[in-house]
């Protein structure tokens, strides 16, 4: 018997069906290439992985794309090492630049990364003019302004990654002390992403319980402390580089919210023009990410102390915004 299949579905005319989504990962390090596994695995987007390193993102996507048929997904993988192949992104990750070593602050970086964060920003939005972009390079709120100066995008087109990665280390501290599962503790910390950040204890919980209900104020002070301290206490433990696993986790739920048009209500640093009092600033605060990338920055009523410490963590942003501009006004 000869069976004849019939193909339905798939025509030029169905484009939904047919493109796949496609997210840029420039910087095929730690942390860009655990994010390109986490992205393609969770099948949200085809990834291009873009490296100086000549060969490097090349063999990271093939090693990918051979774990495909294992993984059970048919994303694409590339690497490349020419901004030409990252052409029609619709989203770009930057996660180019040098980690930190222990004993420095991740602001020592500023000098290292600010010229090839700028770099990247050009080169990609010249190749993909309506993308997203998402960076992750550290001093991080500074690199998303440098970002958004340097692809001139509307201000809800360019956010960087911190909160979420704080604010799932402060839930594992939480969860560690009480013994409950992670899942059920909900965190968010705003401000910058540095000693200065701002967790917002009030407003924690285990499954709608505040923890100040569960913890006293002296073991909730330890576990700010830790959350502040949680990027330098990997650092000091591997001595080469840092964290890259939970970062990429929390880019790649960025990523997964603006894909997926979810709205999630995440700490996202980006640009602010009045909100909590800032201007002309990036600093993590809670905003709704979707396809349009931020739809909004909801404004919380946050205490005396807590304002003042956005404050103090927006004063010191600021001090490396302007280092920034005096550094590359310097190597242009
Ligand atoms: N925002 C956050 O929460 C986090 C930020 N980071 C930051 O992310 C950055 C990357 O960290 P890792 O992946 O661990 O470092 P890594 O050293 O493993 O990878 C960085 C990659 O960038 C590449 N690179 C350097 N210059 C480039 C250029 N001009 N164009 C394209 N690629 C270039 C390097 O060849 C390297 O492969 C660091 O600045 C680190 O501090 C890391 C973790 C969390
Ligand atoms: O601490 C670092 O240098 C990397 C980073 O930003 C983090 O893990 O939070």
């Amino acid at each position: 018997m000869n069976k004849k299949i019939e193909i339905m579905s798939y025509s030029p005319s169905s484009p939904i069906l047919c493109k796949s989504p496609r997210v840029t990962v420039v910087g095929a390090g730690r942390v860009g290439s655990t994010l390109a596994q986490r992205i393609a695995e969770k099948n949200l987007a085809d990834v291009v992985l873009l490296d100086i390193v000549e060969g490097m993102p090349q063999g990271l996507a093939l090693d990918l794309l051979e774990a495909r048929g294992l993984e059970l997904h048919n994303r694409q993988i590339s690497g490349t090492n020419n901004y030409a192949d990252t052409a029609n992104s619709n989203i770009v990750v930057i996660t180019a630049g040098f980690p930190r070593k222990p004993g420095m602050s991740r602001d020592d970086l500023l000098k290292i990364n600010a010229k090839i964060v700028v770099d990247a920003a050009k080169n990609a939005i010249a190749h993909s003019p309506h993308a997203i972009f998402i960076v992750v390079t550290n001093p991080l709120d500074v690199m998303t302004y440098l970002t958004w100066q340097a692809t001139n995008l509307p201000r809800n087109q360019v956010m960087g990654m911190a909160g979420v990665l704080d604010s799932a280390r402060f839930e594992t501290f939480i969860a560690l002390e009480l013994g409950v599962l992670p899942a059920d503790v909900k965190a968010m910390v705003l401000g910058s992403h540095g000693d200065l950040m701002v967790p917002l204890a009030r407003y924690a919980t285990v499954n709608g319980i505040p923890i100040t209900e569960l913890l006293d104020a002296a073991t909730i002070e330890r576990l700010v402390e830790r959350t502040r301290n949680g990027g330098a206490e990997i650092v000091e433990l591997m001595h080469t580089g840092g964290a890259f696993f939970a970062p990429a986790s929390a880019t790649s739920l960025m990523v997964e919210s603006i894909l997926l048009n979810q709205s999630r209500l995440l700490p996202v640093a980006a640009y602010l023009q009045g909100e909590y009092g800032l201007n002309d600033i990036v600093i993590g605060v809670p905003c709704r990410l979707g396809c349009g990338g931020i739809e909004n920055i909801l404004e919380l009523t946050l205490s005396d102390e807590e304002k003042t410490a956005l404050q103090t963590s927006a004063n010191s942003v600021r001090q490396n915004i302007q280092r920034a501009q005096e550094i590359l006004s310097v190597t242009q």
